[in-house]
């Protein structure tokens, strides 16, 4: 019972949280568990572990056969109903047509998923006691009849799509029904009916290897009468020992009990997790996506929005739902790449980030663009009407504006046609005051007539029109965001705003913007347009014919309400698209501005919400926690903790903790599911050239891409980015260099980070960035410190002793 025991071992040092086994192929160990690697195993029990393991593999290997040729069978049917369907459409009638739609919609989406071969199509499965009571709406009893019967009574396989076989008996279960939930809830503390969990590797239609964990040590479960085999180590270890890439994996065949309960959370409200860095946070939040799609496909279908801080993060989690058989429903986008159209650029230096990212710009944006229709704008209009020369002068034209903007919040574009009526009132009314009030109801008929002849005639005028064009100009968000690139405009238009040191930040940031705001913007300027599309509304067509806006309001507050039912009829107004659920990444990070786009976008959706407040590189926790209240309202919340860390080993987390203390005192630190052995190393460089720092840092690259099979990092203080891209020239693919920043969510196998007071002293929330970067590596990092980082004679920084 060679292989049994390991696995028995490991399997009673699972905590309810995880599933720390005893070691893998790579060296790691478990550090969340107390089981002991055992040791070098003789000759003979190595060849019949190895005997039984080929048997095990063969037994799976005969379940997979069944499973494709039943998937063949699927896909020539599915075939034949879309042909059959082709065929159809010579019949004709409207029945006819609708039933011919829906099998080609039907027949066509199972033969994508069909088509869809993934790296472990099944990937999953357990090995069941008996159950005290029958199933109930595919929901299995979790209870076993005889907790101390060792008999299994059913085995499930578990993978990424259902199949039936011909009997409608299950082949495999998808693992996003209920059915499977026990592969994810099960640890030895609570194995339910579960006996044995069993994680098996296929490539392609090749079965290559099957890893287990035996839930009930205590017992010596049997199959058929025969004992049930229990290869391997786990497939927790197997995995978290791989070397990493450019690109995050699925964990669906060893997501964890405490990530399973938020992946299959009600979608209901607002789901809001917490959780140290490595703890699972990005990678639960992507198969909570493909788990919601899987519960109610036409609720959720294109309505999910992922909202990542990077861009860098956009494409490292790309392929994971698309792994998971989900494509094309979910949108992914960086927070700087919501408004359509913009691609943030640029990055803020911390201080302009925390200027443009507080909720004060609404106020000032409100104030900028109120002010941008004034800059340049004639101060006369002069028109020639029924032989008579009418003018109104500057205070005249002011008391007409703050007429057409009234006291509410109607978008300014959409003001434009009040304005023509409102300055062809006040033309008409020169004309008409030295003219005696009509007496009667004719002659009341009468003006009225001439009224709407002049209206007509005037409203064609060039002088007219040209004069409408410049004083109520159609405005872009950007035109209206380059006007604040002068700090004297902003000091005169939002004194009690921002402050003159504030406004001369704000607008050294936007200095390079052309006059019609054309130019590279940051992540927080993308907050910032969307917010002034807001406030301007769509631009009306020229010389389309226009429609007084306010006059079909019930009210100014109901703008939007108003928009949305005239957005056909009418002027184009502001579009946005509606999601069903908005599941926001790191959203530690998020500004009250960029919840406010977020917001807009996700008006009665349901909501994820993954992060860490002790990474959060915004210095204002309170100020954002009020914006996502806004946002939230009055849904309920239901709260998750992540507790344990999958990324670092202890030996890196150990370091990060204490930075951790510093950044956030009295933050737990997550505990490491593993360790390497081998502790960080720290390097100094004991000079004050950049050059020398440089050699230093491409040397560790150097060691470290030798040490490690994945990827390796240097993180650097933003502002040293393109340096730090000079020392990773000519090393190839596997390496890469960071700014602090952008580091957020990304892990590589070993990590070099530079310079770890530059970091810290970055922002107000240095700490925490710094934190950030010494949490991104699954094997090795080095810290390597300049004078500045007063390092002691092992090297280690005054930061981290
Ligand atoms: N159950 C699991 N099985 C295997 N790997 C896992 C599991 N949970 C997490 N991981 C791995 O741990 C690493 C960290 O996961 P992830 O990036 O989702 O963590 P995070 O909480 O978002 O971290 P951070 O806060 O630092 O961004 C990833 O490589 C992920 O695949």
């Amino acid at each position: 019972m060679g292989a049994h025991g390991t696995a028995q071992q490991h399997a009673a040092a699972t905590t309810a949280g995880t599933a720390a086994t005893t070691a893998d192929g790579d060296g790691t160990s478990s550090a969340a568990g107390a089981a002991a690697r055992p040791g070098p195993a003789s000759a003979a029990p190595a060849a019949a572990a190895e005997g039984l393991r080929e048997r095990e593999i063969a037994g799976e290997q005969q379940h997979l056969d069944t499973v494709y040729h039943r998937l063949d069978e699927k896909l020539a049917e599915a075939e034949y109903v879309l042909e059959d369907a082709a065929k159809r459409v010579q019949v004709g009638t409207p029945g006819a047509l609708a039933e011919r739609d829906a099998q080609v919609y039907r027949a066509g989406a199972h033969l994508h998923r069909l088509n869809s071969e993934f790296e472990d199509f099944l990937f999953g499965r357990i090995d069941l006691q008996q159950a005290d009571a029958p199933e109930e709406h595919g929901i299995p009893s979790f209870t076993p009849l005889d907790a101390a019967d060792p008999r299994v009574a059913q085995s499930l396989h578990i993978g990424r799509l259902g199949v039936l076989d011909a009997e409608y008996g299950p082949l495999v279960i998808d693992w996003r029904a209920p059915a499977a939930a026990p592969f994810y809830r099960a640890t030895p503390l609570e194995p339910g009916r579960v006996l044995r969990r069993r994680v098996i590797r296929s490539k392609g239609r090749k079965v290559v290897g099957v890893e287990d964990d035996l839930l009930r040590p205590d017992l010596t479960p049997t199959l058929d009468g025969r004992e049930l085999a229990v290869v391997g180590d786990g497939a927790l270890m197997a995995s978290l020992g791989r070397a990493r890439s450019h690109t995050m994996r699925d964990i669906v065949s060893s997501i964890q009990k405490e990530q399973d309960e938020v992946i299959r959370a009600p979608a209901a409200g607002a789901t809001l997790v917490t959780g140290g860095p490595g703890t699972g946070k990005t990678a639960v939040a992507l198969h909570r996506a493909a788990f919601l799609l899987y519960q109610d496909r036409r609720r959720y279908a294109g309505g999910i929005l992922v909202v990542s801080p990077t861009p860098l993060l956009v494409s490292y989690t790309e392929g994971v739902l698309p792994s998971l058989g989900e494509e094309g429903q979910v949108a992914i986008r960086a927070v700087g790449s919501l408004v359509d159209g913009i691609e943030a650029e640029r990055y803020d230096t911390p201080e302009t980030a925390r200027i443009k990212g507080s909720a004060r710009m609404v106020q000032l944006l409100r104030h900028t663009a109120r002010a941008a229709l004034e800059i340049g704008a004639p101060t006369e209009l002069k028109v020639v009407a029924r032989g008579e020369v009418l003018r109104l002068d500057a205070g005249r034209l002011r008391a007409v504006r703050g007429n057409v903007v009234g006291g509410g919040g109607t978008p300014l574009n959409l003001l434009r046609a009040r304005a023509r009526r409102l300055l062809l009132d006040a033309l008409w009314s020169e004309l008409v005051k030295h003219l005696p009030r009509p007496s009667d109801h004719y002659a009341r008929e009468q003006r009225q007539e001439e009224k709407e002849s002049f209206d007509e005639y005037v409203s064609d005028e060039a002088p007219f029109l040209d004069f409408l064009d410049a004083w109520w100009p159609a405005l872009t968000p950007r035109r209206v965001l380059a006007t604040l690139r002068q700090s004297r405009h902003t000091n005169r238009i939002a004194r009690r705003v921002v402050s003159p040191e504030e406004a001369r930040l704000l607008a050294a940031s936007w200095r390079h913007l052309g006059e019609r705001g054309e130019g590279a913007l940051s992540a927080h300027d993308v907050a910032l347009v969307d917010e002034l599309q807001l406030l301007l509304g769509e631009p009306a067509r020229p010389k389309s014919r226009e429609v007084d806006a306010v006059d079909l309001l019930t009210g100014l507050d109901e703008v939007t309400t108003y928009a949305d039912r005239s957005s056909s009829r009418r002027e184009r107004v502001v579009e946005r698209t509606e999601y069903a659920h908005v599941i926001v990444d790191e959203a530690q990070d998020l500004t009250p501005m960029q919840w406010r786009m977020i917001g807009r976008r996700s008006r009665t959706a349901t909501w994820t919400i993954v992060g860490d407040p002790a990474q959060s590189s915004w210095p204002f926790p309170q100020e954002a926690q009020a914006a996502l209240d806004e946002v939230l309202a009055g849904k309920p919340r239901r709260r998750h903790t992540l507790t344990v860390n999958y990324r670092n080993p202890a030996e890196i987390a150990d370091v990060a903790a204490k930075v951790l203390a510093l950044a956030a005192p009295g933050t737990p630190s997550p505990s490491a599911v593993r360790s390497t052995g081998v502790l960080p190393r720290f390097a100094a460089v004991a000079s004050a050239d950049p050059a020398a720092f440089g050699q230093a840092a491409r040397a560790e690259l150097v060691r470290l891409l030798g040490e490690v099979d994945g990827t390796v990092a240097v993180v650097v203080p933003m502002e040293r980015r393109a340096e730090a891209a000079g020392w990773i020239e000519g090393l190839g693919a596997r390496a890469v260099a960071l700014g602090s920043l952008e580091a957020k969510g990304l892990e590589y196998d070993a990590t070099v980070v530079a310079d770890p007071t530059g970091i810290a002293g970055e922002s107000e929330a240095g700490l925490r960035v710094l934190y950030v970067a010494l949490t991104r590596a699954t094997q090795r990092l080095t810290v390597l410190s300049g004078l500045d980082d007063l390092p002691d004679a092992e090297g280690v920084p005054a930061l981290l002793r």
